[in-house]
């Protein structure tokens, strides 16, 4: 069972532009490549989530981007760490995969089962995403460019 007092924060981004999600397949460690997630990374000492989140995009995509809003909820990796989810909004540059993955797509909300998401990032994935699809006309939500 996740210690919820002790366990350590990896957070993840939900980044999203024109109602899409962009999700990054593992290049490693073993266990995990070929799976599919949302990037992010371990808090270091001292970090706020949201620093940590704006830090592991940029080195991990070469982006600069702006966490939006929590995604309510925790989802329990290994023992010992919990993954925490921002929607984020890309403010520049074009996701590369730099570090950790070996494929980046940008998937509609449709789409999100076309990829093999790491089985502990599906409820994760399902919560960002009703977070970012967009409503229907004229009823102001959706999260695209504004
Ligand atoms: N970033 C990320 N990690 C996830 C997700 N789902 C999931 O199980 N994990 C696991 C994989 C890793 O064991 C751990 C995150 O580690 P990481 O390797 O991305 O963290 P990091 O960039 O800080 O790397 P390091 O300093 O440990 O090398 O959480 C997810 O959606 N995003």
């Amino acid at each position: 069972m996740t210690d919820r007092v002790t366990a350590r924060v990896v957070v993840a981004g939900a980044v999203y532009d024109q109602g899409r999600l962009l999700a990054a397949r593992r290049s490693a460690p073993p266990a995990l490549a070929g799976g599919w997630e949302l990037p992010g990374g371990k808090l270091e000492p001292g970090e706020t989530p949201e620093q940590a989140l704006v830090r592991e995009l940029r080195e991990e995509l070469g982006v600069e981007a702006e966490p939006v809003e929590r995604v309510p909820g925790e989802w329990p990796l290994g023992p010992g760490y919990v993954l925490q989810v921002w929607t984020a909004r890309l403010l520049s540059g074009d996701p590369r995969p730099l570090e950790d993955h070996d494929e980046l797509r940008w998937l509609a909300v449709d789409e999100l089962d076309s990829v093999e998401w790491l089985p502990q990032d599906r409820p994760a994935v399902e919560a960002a995403a009703r977070r970012i699809a967009p409503g229907p006309p004229g009823s102001g939500g959706g999260a695209g460019r504004r």
